[in-house]
């Protein structure tokens, strides 16, 4: 059971595992965890011969780098002008000869040596100087959009409307010559391939729905690009790196042809080149050596990178399996694609996780999905009281059971946790601002769950997402106030937002799949909120981790959090976000559709946890949804909203049993129920106004069996009519007192 304990959110079970606890052997844990993760990535690379081979040539080409100068000495400079441009492929003199000699009787194999380090100390820390800036750059320039963005993109243009090798030459005419300034000059001119390609990425990340979610508990916006972007746009900025490997190369040898880069006598493989070219025809081997040279270790680094792409991509791993043709442990299993597919990704996930694959199965989605809410043997029962237990379900239309929830409830609650008072957002368009939300209204206190029910289009997201922060940058807050026990959410700056994010509100949203992060294990995106809010260790955050997993009913949650979210179901992944709503004991919850994409079997537990979760944490609920059903079984209060506005607000057994405004009756006679047997089902005619051409006066009246000329006229505002309820109605009071 989820306990508060000294102000920080505690989960009762299985506490933390010591930082410093050792594991009998010796060493600490963190050392054995860095030990385990480098057999992760062996076993991973043993598995691909192409990127095994790659990396033998790639520290092949580093050792000559590194020792080529001792053991070559000075044959790679020493002239012998008696015996020139003697062929390779004999060693009658020596190994150095093997690989011929050039025009002044240098061995070409020993100059090849001495040329790799100059030509790596060159490419090397170009193509990093210009990854690191440009993708650090183009990261933060497309989280944050904007003028950051734009300003950003505009010096990528200046410096990328300028070719490079034009604007090599240029510079190093004007300063001298050297490996330095080639290094720097090369840098720059490559740094806004990487901004660019980071910032396009970036940008399309940013609108994602994980990202949202960890803005919801507080993530900074360093932390989000560190812990979301990066791991997401590394791989692909890693391929780019490795094809910007030969492109440094070859200019490094144009610039050395045209005299103004690496100066004799020291040598590059671009230099060997562009010296050996104008005797292609008589010693083709002078420039054909060093030339295989660029391109061997080009497509080496390119290799390497594909294979660090797709290793780093969870939902790719699976195809190092597949690539060994049916052989090892990762193969393609006999049960036909999809089956290959979701086995080996599992295998390979339990073998980054460290689990062994021997241990068995890993359960599908379809074993765990009708797991108990609350594993039989877990040590969290079930903390609903017996006088909160459900009753059966309502019926919509129906009236309310006596002793209904809302009234027994209202006793215990006193004080709104969250009030939102007259909330409006306008979207920006081209044709000027489009009011979708407007002057929305209600309050919801702790302990109670509060649904915000509507058809589609008619503004609950958008007011959900206003008072969580998460609107997008096309939609603004034009007026009203949501307070957080006092505090409005709206007004504050985004460090204060942050601060209240994760334990003041926190949000579910309906597409669980899009609202975690598919590259990172959800073990790590449960512990980030532990990490943020309580600075725990990346270890303690973990354990705290899993057990959340435990408590929304995740089975064998400790091997299962170093599972991606593609390897989980539906309704697992809906219970993993809630997990991740809750961490931090929000005082309010926001749930936006949860369980539309759910069967109703799943739709049920899911909702029963997020009951069970409210009663624990007397959290208040905010409920959206358009299901009738799932409002009369499991909300306290209702407010029902039309058009960007509330039409209708009071307890659910309420309204439901004698609406007091025409829409809501609509929506309730157009719902099939017992007592329509055999009769002609009504329903609304007609469908709700576009935000673009809300009717004058009320916006129902066109669809609306009641309507007066009044209606065209007047805007009818949310009055009381009766103890609390309210509707937004000229003939509310009609309508109560009938
Ligand atoms: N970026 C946008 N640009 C223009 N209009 C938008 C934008 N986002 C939302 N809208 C409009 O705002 C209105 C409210 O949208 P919102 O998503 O809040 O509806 P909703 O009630 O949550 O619907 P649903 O239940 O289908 O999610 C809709 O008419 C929608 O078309």
């Amino acid at each position: 059971m989820l306990q508060k304990n000294n102000g920080q959110s505690d989960i009762a079970g299985s506490g933390d595992v010591p930082e410093d606890a050792g594991n009998g052997s010796g060493t600490t844990p963190a050392a054995d965890q860095v030990v385990t993760a480098r057999r992760k990535w062996l076993a991973l690379l043993l598995q691909d011969r192409f990127a095994c081979a790659a990396v033998l040539i790639l520290i092949g080409v580093a050792l000559c780098a590194v020792l080529g100068p001792l053991l070559i000495g000075d044959l790679a400079t020493r002239q012998n002008l008696r015996d020139p441009g003697r062929e390779p492929f004999s060693l009658d003199h020596g190994w150095a000869f093997f690989l011929g000699s050039d025009s002044l009787g240098r061995p070409v194999a020993a100059r090849l040596m001495a040329a790799a380090g100059t030509t790596l100390s060159v490419a090397v820390p170009a193509v990093l100087c210009s990854l690191v800036v440009g993708s650090v750059w183009g990261m933060w320039a497309g989280y944050h959009g904007g003028w950051r963005e734009n300003v950003s993109l505009r010096i990528a243009d200046v410096i990328l409307s300028f070719p490079s090798l034009l604007l090599a030459v240029v510079v190093l005419y004007v300063f001298s010559p050297s490996a330095s300034g080639i290094v720097l000059v090369l840098a720059v001119a490559r740094i806004p391939v990487y901004l660019r390609t980071a910032r396009a990425e970036s940008a399309e990340l940013r609108s994602r729905l994980f990202m949202d979610a960890a803005r919801t508990f507080g993530t900074s916006s360093w932390a989000s690009i560190r812990r979301h972007v990066a791991p997401t746009v590394l791989p692909t900025l890693l391929t780019v790196a490795a094809l910007d490997f030969c492109f440094v190369m070859l200019t490094e040898s144009s610039l050395s042809f045209l005299g103004i880069g690496i100066q004799p006598p020291d040598v590059s493989w671009g230099l060997m080149v562009a010296q050996g070219r104008q005797e292609l025809q008589s010693s083709w081997w002078i420039a054909v050596f060093p030339g295989l040279a660029i391109v061997v270790t080009t497509v080496s680094a390119t290799v390497l990178a594909a294979w660090a792409r797709l290793a780093t991509d969870p939902g790719q791993r699976w195809r190092h399996g597949l690539r060994r043709g049916g052989r090892g442990r990762l193969s393609r299993p006999a049960t036909g694609a999809k089956g290959a597919r979701q086995s080996s990704t599992a295998e390979t996930a339990a073998v980054m996780a460290g689990a062994e694959p021997e241990h068995g199965p890993t359960p599908s989605g379809s074993e765990i999905e009708h797991a108990p809410a609350v594993p039989e043997a877990a040590p969290h029962p079930p903390a609903v009281p017996e006088a909160e237990a459900e009753p059966a379900p309502a019926k919509p239309g129906a009236a309310p059971a006596p002793g209904d929830r809302a009234s027994t409830r209202a006793d215990t609650l006193t004080v709104d946790t969250l009030t939102v008072d007259g909330l409006s957002v306008d979207i920006r368009t081209a044709t000027g601002p489009l009011p979708v939300v407007r002057g929305v209204s209600f309050a919801v206190r702790s302990g109670e769950t509060l649904a915000l029910l509507g058809e589609s289009g008619c503004g609950k997201s958008m007011t959900a997402h206003a008072v969580a922060g998460l609107l997008d940058p096309a939609a603004e807050v034009v007026g009203g106030q949501a307070l957080l026990e006092g505090e409005d959410l709206l007004a504050l700056g985004s460090r204060a937002r942050r601060r209240l994010a994760g334990p003041g509100l926190a949000i579910v949203f309906q597409d669980a799949l899009s609202a975690l992060n598919p590259v990172q294990t959800v073990g790590a995106q449960l512990a980030e909120p532990f990490r943020i809010h309580e600075r725990l260790s990346r270890r303690a955050a973990r354990a705290k981790a899993v057990e959340l997993m435990e408590r929304v009913g995740i089975p064998e949650a400790r091997s299962r959090a170093g599972a991606y979210p593609h390897q989980f179901s539906g309704g697992m992944r809906q219970r993993l976000l809630i997990a991740m709503a809750v961490a931090l004991r929000p005082k309010v919850l926001l749930a936006d559709e949860p369980t539309t994409a759910l069967d109703v079997t799943v739709q049920a537990q899911i909702m029963d946890l997020l009951r069970e979760l409210r009663s624990e944490q007397r959290m208040a609920l905010v409920l959206i949804t358009h299901d009738l059903g799932l409002v009369a079984e499991h909300a306290d209060r209702v407010a029902v909203m039309y058009a960007g506005t509330v039409v209708e607000t009071g307890p659910v057994a309420e309204v439901f049993g004698k609406p007091n405004h025409p829409y809501t009756r609509g929506l309730l006679e157009s719902v099939p129920a017992e007592q329509h047997k055999g009769t002609r089902l009504n329903s609304i005619p007609g469908s709700p106004p576009d935000p673009r051409s809300v009717p004058s006066g009320c916006a129902f009246r066109l669809r609306c069996p009641m309507a007066r000329d009044l209606c065209a006229t007047h805007l009818p505002v949310l009055a009381a009519t009766g103890t609390d309820r309210a509707a937004a109605c000229h003939f509310g009071k009609e309508l109560a007192d009938a």
